[in-house]
């Protein structure tokens, strides 16, 4: 499948939610949406699941919208944190109507995974806890085998043992049936293992979209004595730094970096790199290059 969005805005009346974002993604692979809250991750999904149409600009799969467009959007499955379920269904309901509508739906694979997660079939969706609920989107997602499969932070109310399992179980799927899945979240710790590529907005605008691999070769931690550091950084792109005691670290990004003879040199973890590069004064940085 291939997702390619040009030039794609998305405004709630006044409030631009996506900001002349264009983009591409294609192939078999597991990404990350990373941003900050309010950055347009929601949004994005929802577009690409056919939810609304955009305020201008094209969100294109395969060539053709996905908004009104059925044959296109039963090969997307979106689970989102709230709102996937009826109240008044209960979890079996919700397994047979995902049965009818994803076309390569796995019925054993799902009830494989209602075991896992311990899912009653005659609960009603209602009466599901906050992680049940989520364990009951997991189960759809992944079972859909849908050829997008995205999921918006599905993991609310999961303690860490589920999550741990979800993430364990998003792999083994993925390496059962590879496709194009995308995972939103705010742990990256947790999942950054599992991502192959990562597209991360802001201000509804696209910041970057790399490959984890590039990232990490895209960036320098470098730490020792404050004034060797210093002068070493001196006229490149810091994205981070702190000092104490007369030692400093920085993280440089998109430098050619040769020999920091005396230095330090290691790498920073996808979930710091994040953060360092969402910060409003790095911005530009990133934008840059
Ligand atoms: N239904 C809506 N009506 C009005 N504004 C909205 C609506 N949905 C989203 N927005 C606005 O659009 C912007 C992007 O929201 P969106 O939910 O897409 O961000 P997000 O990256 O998913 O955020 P979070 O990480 O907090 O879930 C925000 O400013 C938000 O307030």
């Amino acid at each position: 499948m291939e997702i390619r969005t040009n030039h794609l805005t998305k405004k709630y009346r006044k409030e631009v939610a996506l900001d002349d974002l264009s983009f591409q993604l294609s192939g078999d692979k597991i990404v990350g949406l990373l941003g900050k809250n309010g950055a347009g991750k929601t949004t994005l999904m929802r577009l690409l699941a056919g939810h609304f149409a955009q305020t201008n600009g094209e969100m294109l799969i395969n060539q053709e919208s996905p908004f009104n467009n059925y044959s296109l959007s039963k090969n997307i499955c979106l689970i989102m944190e709230s709102n996937n379920f009826h109240d008044k269904f209960t979890v079996k309901d919700i397994l047979k109507i995902s049965s009818k509508f994803y076309p390569y739906w796995d019925k054993e694979y799902a009830e494989e995974l209602r075991e896992v997660f311990r899912l009653k079939p005659k609960k009603k969706v209602k009466t599901l806890s906050k992680g049940m609920y989520s364990a009951l989107g997991i189960i759809v997602g992944l079972a859909s085998n849908s050829p997008i499969t995205i999921f918006d932070e599905p993991y609310i109310g999961l303690d860490a043992a589920f999550r741990s399992t979800f993430y364990d179980l998003l792999l083994e799927s993925y390496e059962r049936n590879p496709r194009l899945i995308i995972l939103s979240t705010h742990l990256i710790d947790e999942v950054s293992k599992l991502f192959e590529e990562v597209v991360i907005l802001q201000e509804g605008t696209l910041l970057l979209h790399e490959s984890v691999d590039d990232l990490a070769n895209k960036h320098i931690l470098l730490s020792g004595n404050k004034e060797e550091v210093e002068q070493f950084a001196s006229n490149k792109n810091v994205i981070h730094e702190t000092s104490m005691l007369g030692q400093k670290t920085v993280v440089l990004y998109d430098e050619t970096i040769t020999d920091p003879a005396g230095l330090k040199v290691s790498r920073a973890s996808l979930q710091e790199l994040f953060v360092y590069l969402t910060k409003e004064e790095v911005k530009r940085h990133a934008r840059a290059n």
